[in-house]
């Protein structure tokens, strides 16, 4: 598990390209076979034809391989870098009246589809140089009408290619922000949380997961006695308050009153320690509302990750020790599995008593058992 909450956007631009690369590399498959047959069967151009017939295998090998999603990134740019070459060398050989150059007029067009703004503009702009420079070599002259209308024509494709690419990008993005975040708090949802946890799973790099389900206890009461409008206030600030907290988790809000977060750390007197600190920090100073301010606290269910977890199994999990926590009074955690030290718990009882003299700490373990904040009733 990596430290750091990934994006999910990665993953989603790589199915997109994938499914563009089967579409492309399947036309270039027919075009490429049919022109290299007809190349090679008339006799004209035999060694082209050749290379086209090559041509034709690779597309056919790069759309195999994106439809099995084994294909290594280099392929690609192989397969693309191959086209461009075809196209120029095919520009090269033949006569200026085949005008071969007008498949470079494609390429502009590929390399934004396949790879986006920032590798296809170095691309274009390389294929468009090499381009001018096979045509000085046939003495297709600059200022001439056929010059001027091929490169205005290929600066026209290459221009719509980027804007289009450039929005959609940018719709791409926002519609994804759109899907991933909850539009209450302005934190992530339930999906954002799911694609986390798969770009999670994903990481080389891991390090330990605590999975927190965090509730505001009573919320029913916040809305029935100041309203819903002062009960969606506390939902925001209580998520602005968790998210300064915990600037290193990843927070989302996967239900009405409820939250999750994910906290990157195996080590459960650490993770009980900064649950706890959660509670005591909502707990602290009522969330200021337009009918005043409101008592609110929170209730966490703890869970740390198992070596092969499912989002489902924390989730379950978690969802227990919730309940237990609640069962147990409410406005504290639970934990499974976890056997405080003499430490911990006299540092848990010296912060609680700081910040609630009427409080007491109850239980030696928390191995399946509530730690309390706080006594029952409050909010
Ligand atoms: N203001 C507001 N209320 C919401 C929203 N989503 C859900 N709720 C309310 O959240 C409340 C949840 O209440 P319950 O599930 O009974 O839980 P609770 O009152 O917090 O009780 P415990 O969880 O047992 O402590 C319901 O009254 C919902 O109407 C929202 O977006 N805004």
């Amino acid at each position: 598990m990596s430290h750091t909450a990934p994006t999910a956007t990665t993953a989603a631009d790589h199915a997109f390209r994938s499914r563009v690369l089967i579409g492309i590399s399947l036309t270039t498959l027919l075009l490429s076979g049919l022109l290299g047959v007809s190349n090679v069967g008339r006799g004209a151009a035999v060694i082209y034809g050749a290379v086209q017939l090559g041509y034709a295998g690779l597309s056919g090998y790069v759309c195999w391989a994106a439809i099995k999603q084994r294909l290594p990134n280099w392929v690609v740019y192989l397969y693309a870098l191959t086209l461009t070459g075809l196209v120029l060398s095919g520009t090269a050989i033949s006569s200026i009246q085949a005008y071969n150059v007008v498949w470079a007029l494609t390429l502009p067009t590929i390399n934004y589809l396949l790879f986006g703004q920032r590798i296809a503009l170095p691309l274009s702009l390389f294929a468009f140089a090499t381009t001018l420079y096979t045509l000085s070599l046939k003495e297709f002259t600059f200022g001439t009408p056929p010059f001027n209308n091929l490169m205005l024509s290929y600066l026209l494709v290459w221009g719509i290619s980027h804007s289009y690419e450039a929005n959609r990008a940018r719709n791409e993005q926002q519609l994804r922000r759109q899907a991933l975040t909850d539009p209450l708090t302005g934190i992530g949802n339930r999906l954002a949380m799911q694609q986390t946890f798969a770009e999670l799973q994903r990481a080389p790099a891991s390090a330990g997961l605590a999975l927190l389900l965090i509730d505001i206890d009573w919320f029913k009461q916040v809305n029935d006695s100041f309203g819903h409008e002062a009960g969606d206030t506390v939902l925001k600030t209580l998520s602005r308050r968790l998210t300064q907290q915990e600037p290193d988790s990843a927070l989302f809000r996967i239900g009405g009153e409820e939250f999750c977060l994910f906290m990157y750390s195996d080590k459960p007197a650490t993770v009980a320690a900064r649950a706890r600190q959660l509670c005591e920090v909502i707990r602290a100073t009522p969330i200021t509302t337009h009918t005043g301010p409101i008592p609110v606290t929170i209730s966490i269910g703890v869970t740390l990750s198992p070596p092969e977890p499912t989002l489902s199994m924390l989730l379950r999990d978690a969802d227990t020790q919730l309940y237990v926590a609640k069962g147990a009074g409410r406005d504290q955690i639970s934990m499974l599995g976890l056997v405080e030290t003499p430490n911990s718990q006299a540092a848990a009882h010296q912060g609680r008593r700081r910040a609630h003299r009427d409080q007491s700490v109850s239980g030696s373990s928390l191995d399946a058992t509530a730690t309390p904040a706080r006594k029952a009733g409050t909010g």
